[in-house]
């Protein structure tokens, strides 16, 4: 089957409050595949998730869930996916364990189906198993909520930004797992603010912006469509001041001999910067270049649109 593991069509959302969270929004993500939703805070992303989770009514549109339409099928569709939300919300007098039962429980999961165990050594959490959930650190919980989507074994998972609050090892702990769900077959859809950790980990990233998808793209195709380069050049001698060159689109001294010069890929190629350096009368003993990132991109496409 090559149906999309989420299919989203023309979907717009107004708020009773008459904001516009969505404005015809379409996007497919792809089974198997690790799919970025990215987007300044307020853009419409938990918008989107909570669509598909069936925690808020659309205003019109389209979404499908594994080929279940959410309004036609909104049970099956409601088993295909499994969501990480960004709250923490525990009963704190449940243990690990018991929450995940209960969850396995109220997904209709019969008992010997059931993997809870199972669920809690992959996040790391099997010594926890009869802890009070409110006697776990910020991290753990986190890691829990991530078991207990999971409960039903659903061939999607959402983790709307995971990461907020969490230090760096866990949140390293957290993608090998995700990472591992993912080689297992589980599509994973993830909203998060760490471009870097979107651009290591998605194959494919829509950004989106005032409830419009502004871009969706190979991350690869994304990141390349930033237009500035920069090298790192040392120079033969100490200079006080950046060799200037019309051009460039910026030449800085980084240290006495070191100046990093910004070109816009269009217009030169970095064999160009380097003649036009030794054009001025330097010699260079040193290059290094440095590729445009996801954060590139996502500035100047979203650039000034926060709210
Ligand atoms: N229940 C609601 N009632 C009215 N407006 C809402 C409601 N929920 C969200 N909004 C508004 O809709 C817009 C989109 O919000 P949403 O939470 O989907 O954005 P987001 O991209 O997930 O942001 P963040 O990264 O901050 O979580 C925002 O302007 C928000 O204030």
């Amino acid at each position: 089957m090559n149906e999309a593991a989420i299919s989203i069509r023309d979907l717009s959302k107004r708020y009773a409050t008459g904001k516009q969270a969505l404005d015809g929004v379409s996007f497919d993500v792809e089974r198997g595949s690790i799919f970025g939703l990215l987007g300044p805070n307020g853009a419409g992303k938990s918008t989107i998730i909570n669509i598909l989770a069936g925690m808020v009514q659309k205003t019109s549109g389209h979404a499908s869930i594994w080929g279940f339409d959410i309004d036609v099928n909104p049970r099956n569709a409601k088993a295909s996916i499994g969501i990480v939300p960004q709250e923490i919300m525990f009963d704190p007098f449940f243990t690990p364990f018991e929450t995940l039962e209960l969850f396995a429980g109220l997904y209709g999961v019969p008992k010997d189906k059931r993997h809870s165990m199972e669920l809690l050594k992959a996040v790391r959490l099997e010594d926890k198993a009869d802890a009070y959930a409110r006697t776990l650190s910020g991290g753990m919980k986190r890691r829990l909520l991530v078991a207990k989507a999971m409960v039903h074994s659903p061939p999607v998972i959402v983790l709307d930004e995971p990461t907020a609050g969490v230090d760096i090892e866990l949140r390293q702990q957290l993608w090998e797992y995700v990472v591992a769900l993912n080689k297992q077959g589980t599509t994973v859809v993830l909203t998060t603010h760490y471009l870097e950790e979107a651009e290591q980990l998605c194959d494919r990233i829509a950004i989106i912006n005032h409830g419009k998808l502004i871009a969706n793209k190979p991350t690869k195709e994304l990141v390349g469509m930033a237009r500035e380069k920069a090298v790192v050049l040392t120079l033969d001698r100490d200079v006080s001041e950046a060799p200037k060159h019309e051009a460039f689109e910026k030449a800085e001294l980084v240290a006495d001999r070191t100046v990093e010069i910004t070109y816009n890929k269009d217009r030169m190629n970095a064999g160009e910067v380097l003649a036009a350096v030794q054009g001025l009368g330097f010699g260079i003993i040193d290059v290094t270049t440095k590729e445009a990132d996801l954060e590139d991109v996502f500035l100047s496409l979203t650039s000034g649109s926060a709210e």
